[in-house]
């Protein structure tokens, strides 16, 4: 096993790299010669322990601990003690493992608008030979929500006998024409920003700002800005809570991401189809062995609750839990209680049902 640990974060959680040295064939037929991921664990890989394996979202990163505190840590549902817990920086990211800001070895220079096009066929493959160097052979949950749930269901379709639990939140078996507008319409943010074609590290900076502000729409709720943007003053014209809450969103993602990774992630999610290549998607979702939750937020503009109920119908074994919200999409990111007590709930119907057939 190699497990090479640089550091310890904040969190708490170690940090490590995955060094895969041979040529990566990608979906596209591009190759990618060789690729780390950085990767990040909490606990112990150990006899006895429960392997949970999270996959991150659009902007996340490896640290669970960080984004997903109020389920992952000291005392939380899941926790050093029962679980050995890791999530790793996807591929085309910019949270250490490699992406358009790498170093191209052909040319010496980063890829910048030359990295290739890598879809979430891709990134479950890839996390599949972290896996393997790890030497896991089975994990007891996979959990993941938006983009990280589309790695989780592909991933689960790939492997259907490694994993024992399936969760999946807010999530798509197939990017909807919806969520692939979203994107584009981000991405022609990107493209007007003339720094967008030079090949510098801060290239489309304004345009990311444009990009987040709009997504902020889908990943948000008409309710959400009501309660939280409505300006007092009736008299009002210009300056509104709402415009500044936009434009803080659009800097504060440009102080953590890059536009070149936001490009390339935001097209993985465009061309998630589980179905591709495989006698399409009910098929697809039909050969998942694993015991599945999958979770929808009632107000989700973005991966709407109809896109949940579609995948449950179609996983043999899947239980299917609306969560009442006026948040909308990212409502994942903040009610830590209602996802832990359906979790919960889930583990224990699974149990029980164990128990009953045994
Ligand atoms: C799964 C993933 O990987 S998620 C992607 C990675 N994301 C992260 O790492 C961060 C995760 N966190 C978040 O996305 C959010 O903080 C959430 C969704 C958890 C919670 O959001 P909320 O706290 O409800 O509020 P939201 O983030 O929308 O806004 C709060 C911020 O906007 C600021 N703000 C609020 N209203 C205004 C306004 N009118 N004008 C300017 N700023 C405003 C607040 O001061 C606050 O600033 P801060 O973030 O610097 O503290
Ligand atoms: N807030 C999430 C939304 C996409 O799931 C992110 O930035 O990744």
């Amino acid at each position: 096993m190699v497990m090479m640990t640089k550091k310890v974060n904040i969190g708490g959680m170690k940090v490590h790299t995955y060094k895969h040295t041979e040529d990566f064939i990608l979906e596209s037929g591009e190759v990618l010669p060789g690729f780390e991921l950085e990767y990040n664990t909490m606990g112990e890989l150990k006899e006895g322990v429960k392997i949970v394996w999270v996959c991150h979202a659009l902007t996340g990163n490896a640290d669970v601990k960080e984004w997903w505190n109020g389920l992952f840590g000291k005392g939380k549902l899941y926790n050093e003690k029962e679980h050995f817990v890791i999530c790793a920086n996807v591929l085309g990211s910019c949270y250490g493992s490699t992406g358009p800001l790498s170093t191209n070895p052909k040319t010496g220079k980063p890829y910048f608008h030359d990295f290739p096009q890598v879809t979430i066929k891709d990134i479950a493959r890839s996390l599949n030979l972290l896996r393997e160097s790890l030497e896991i052979g089975h994990i007891d949950t996979l959990i993941g929500a938006s983009l990280g749930g589309q790695q989780a269901l592909e991933w689960s379709i790939q492997c259907p006998d490694l994993f024992e639990n399936l969760i999946v939140v807010a999530s798509n078996a197939q990017h909807s024409p919806w969520g692939i507008a979203f994107n584009e319409s981000q991405r022609l943010a990107l493209q007007a920003d003339p720094t967008w074609y030079e090949n510098r590290e801060d290239a489309g900076q304004n345009g990311l700002r444009a990009a987040r502000a709009i997504a902020m729409l889908s990943y948000r709720h008409y309710e959400t800005y009501s309660q939280t943007q409505t300006d007092k003053q009736e008299e009002q014209l210009d300056n509104y809570k709402a415009s500044s809450y936009q434009r803080y969103q659009g800097d504060k993602l440009v102080e953590r991401f890059n536009a070149y990774s936001y490009w390339v992630l935001s097209k993985a999610m465009d061309a998630h189809h589980v179905g591709r290549g495989r006698g399409g998607l009910q098929k697809a979702l039909k050969s998942i062995k694993a015991k599945t939750l999958i979770i929808g937020i009632s107000s989700d503009v973005l991966f709407p609750v109809n896109e949940q109920r579609l995948i449950a119908e179609h996983i043999p074994s899947a239980t299917y839990h609306e969560l009442e919200s006026l948040y909308g999409h990212d409502g994942f990111l903040v009610h830590f209680e209602e996802l832990k007590e359906c979790i919960d709930h889930f583990y224990y119907a699974a149990e029980r049902v164990q128990l009953q057939v045994g």
